[in-house]
């Protein structure tokens, strides 16, 4: 029984079900506070903090750091620095990251535990647990409001899906599985990203100006009155509306401020009445029937209706379109291009355009993640097809493609965890049959009602890497989240995007009404010896910032190669492979892609063997990730200085490693580098 000096505290709580006694406490309960908080100067009542490791059954070690001053012994290293939170950090990386319940820290605690309401922002440098914090503050508030959150479900928002299946373990070893992670590519139902623009075509794909270039192409689809309309009725009259005619019932329909594929029954009736006005008015009907009576103009817009050649006048004046057809409509044709984006210059609009890749042969159109909040925000003016089989089939396809990407992560976990003599997969179900099997029973959560709701809002938007955020697809989250109840990490200077990203108020902009800021300063990945090396770096970038202090040092100081050009890839395979066979455990990562060429980088790939132990990618691949070793190829550009991006990008490479950095260069190093 838990006795009134010693709490025991949990990832989760656990009560006696006889005794109903608490034995152990739930880490995010109000009680378990002190454990992360209290300090010798302010023990808050607490005495000593022990951490208990075990592996299996087994107690494998008891660390117990005293919080009474009088009883620190004398030389004690530090008092901030616990066994446990050194053995956490120096543990090998395995490619997925832990949850870090037993050692999170002081500064960390306060902003997992911070108010529910309003934006916070968390900015802090490499290392700094942002990520880790940001899963715990998930958890956390999944806790505190679970009745609230239960219901309207938190959305977790990463980089990229690699990121995702990074830090997918963390929040399910937590007891917690309701939320709902997801990228910006991947955050329409129906509709996947399946590449990337260049940084500058998505910088310009991002700016808020390209919702007026939406509204303005939704709206020249509505009602063109640049010519009258001659409609030959099937029942051999002709009926001509003229541009007035048509300009009043475009002020009528818009008066009405409905999403435009919903108000097209709403246009249907409204034209179908003013063709039978017009009809009844002409000379040859007006002795029988009379374009005053209400009955007869009712009457004939009825008949309208089975009238095809009204109704395709209908289509062309008011057509149902969907997200894709509006964009694809944009990007296709010049004019509508210039008539849509008035301050855009021919370099930007040729940019646009060339970032169209047609649909495959199975009629599945590509779109880059930098298309994805601009069909959102097509999507949240046209509104759904009123048609409901239409709808229904829309809502099907949706849930088909979100079961199979979900099918698809339960595959990938399982293929990271049972493989079988050959290294293969011990799998034999598709993620297409697991998602037929999921589809059996719909006893749909929040998670997967939520993922095939376009209109769905969440309870709480959590972003990582929220430096990256474009003005567009921060608008599309805010549209998730109306309340603005959000936690953005992230840090300003490994921003990859383009352009006038300085500061946080240049990307929160004017769309995040007001937000509270959280700065964390402990690096816990990055060595001292290596974040030194990083430190230089970081001063081009910005004179005025200092580096997260790293709480660790190896005593091993980053290692400088010159290699010939020739040699940069048969090195780089070579160390990796030596690091392979020296280790049996840890990971390595190549991370090259500023100064090396594309070919080069392509025989890295196609010349490196497959090892689970062994990543390879740029420094924007890297984002968010951590490696044991870090082997950096190529950090400099032949014959110029990096540009602000780049250097950035050098930033996020040198801040991966957890223990060794080694840098292969072949000509001059940039400069703050080495
Ligand atoms: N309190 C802690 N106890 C143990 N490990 C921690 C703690 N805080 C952070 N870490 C570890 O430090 C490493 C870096 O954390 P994390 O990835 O969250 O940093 P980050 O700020 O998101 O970094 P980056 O900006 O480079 O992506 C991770 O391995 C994480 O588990």
């Amino acid at each position: 029984m838990l006795n009134e000096e010693s709490w025991f505290i949990g990832r989760m709580g656990i009560t006696d079900p006889a005794s109903k006694d608490t034995l152990l406490i739930d880490w995010r309960a109000p009680v378990s506070r002190p454990f992360y908080t209290a300090t010798p100067l302010q023990p808050e009542g607490t005495a000593d903090r022990s951490t208990i490791e075990s592996k299996g059954w087994d107690i494998t070690r008891v660390s117990t750091e005293s919080l009474d001053p009088l009883r620190i012994p004398e030389g004690a290293a530090s008092v901030g620095v616990s066994n446990a939170l050194m053995t956490a950090v120096s543990q090998h990386r395995t490619g997925r990251m832990n949850d870090i319940v037993a050692t999170i820290q002081r500064e960390q605690d306060n902003i997992i535990r911070s108010e529910l309401r309003g934006t916070l922002l968390v900015q802090g440098g490499p290392g700094t647990g942002k990520t880790a914090v940001a899963l715990h503050r998930a958890a956390f508030l999944l806790y505190e409001h679970r009745e609230r959150l239960s219901r309207s479900g938190v959305l977790i928002v990463g980089p990229n899906p690699t990121f995702l299946r990074y830090i997918g373990n963390v929040l399910p070893s937590l007891g917690e599985d309701s939320a709902i992670l997801t990228t910006i590519g991947d955050l329409l139902p129906g509709i996947t990203a399946d590449r990337h623009d260049d940084p500058a075509t998505a910088e310009i794909k991002g700016r808020l100006v390209m919702a007026q270039a939406i509204k303005r192409a939704v709206e020249r689809r509505q009602v063109s009155t640049q010519q009258p309309v001659t409609i030959p009725l099937e029942s051999g009259d002709d009926v001509t509306l003229s541009s007035a005619h048509l300009a009043d019932l475009r002020t009528q329909m818009r008066r009405l401020r409905r999403p435009h594929n919903p108000a097209r029954t709403v246009f249907e009736n409204r034209f179908r009445r003013l063709v039978a006005t017009r009809v009844l008015s002409s000379k040859r009907l007006s002795t029988v029937y009379s374009a005053n009576s209400a009955e007869d103009v009712a009457d004939l817009a009825h008949e309208l209706a089975d009238d095809d050649r009204v109704t395709a006048t209908i289509d062309r004046l008011w057509p149902i379109l969907t997200p894709g057809e509006l964009l694809r409509g944009l990007w296709t044709d010049p004019r509508e291009l210039a008539a849509c984006t008035p301050g855009f210059s021919r370099e930007e609009r040729a940019a646009l355009a060339a970032s169209y890749r047609p649909a495959d042969a199975g009629g599945r159109a590509s779109w880059s993640d930098s298309d994805v909040p601009l069909l959102d925000e097509a999507q949240e003016l046209l509104g759904n097809d009123p048609r409901p089989e239409l709808r229904a089939a829309a809502r099907r396809r949706a849930g088909e493609a979100q079961q199979l990407q979900y099918a698809q992560g339960v595959l990938d976990i399982i293929s990271d965890t049972t493989t079988d003599d050959s290294g293969q997969a011990g799998s034999s179900v598709s993620a297409q049959q697991l998602a037929e099997r999921q589809q059996q029973s719909d006893n749909r959560t929040v998670a997967e009602r939520a993922g095939t709701d376009e209109t769905w809002t969440y309870g709480h938007i959590i972003v990582d890497e929220a430096q990256e955020l474009t003005p567009m697809a921060l608008r599309s989250l805010i549209r998730r989240c109306p309340m603005q109840s959000m936690t953005l990490v992230g840090d300003i200077h490994q921003a990859s995007v383009a352009v006038g990203r300085a500061n946080w108020d240049s990307i929160l902009g004017t769309q995040v009404r007001r937000y509270r800021r959280e700065d964390l300063t402990v690096n816990y990945r990055t060595p001292a010896e290596v974040m030194a090396a990083a430190a230089g770096v970081l001063r081009v970038i910005d004179p005025n910032e200092r580096p997260s202090a790293a709480i660790r040092s190896t005593g091993r100081a980053p290692v400088f190669t010159r290699v010939p050009v020739d040699a940069l890839v048969p090195r780089a395979v070579a160390e990796a492979s030596r690091f392979v066979a020296d280790t049996g455990e840890g990971t390595v990562a190549i991370i090259a892609g500023i100064g090396m060429p594309a070919p080069a980088l392509t025989s890295l790939r196609e010349s490196l063997p497959v090892h689970e132990r062994v990543w390879l990618g740029t420094p924007r691949d890297a984002k968010g990730l951590e490696f044991d070793r870090v082997l950096l190829v190529e950090p400099g550009v032949a014959g110029r200085v990096l540009t602000a991006p780049e250097y950035r990008d050098l930033y996020v490479a040198l801040s991966r490693a957890t223990q060794d950095l080694v840098v292969l260069f072949s000509g001059e190093l940039p400069e703050g580098l080495g």
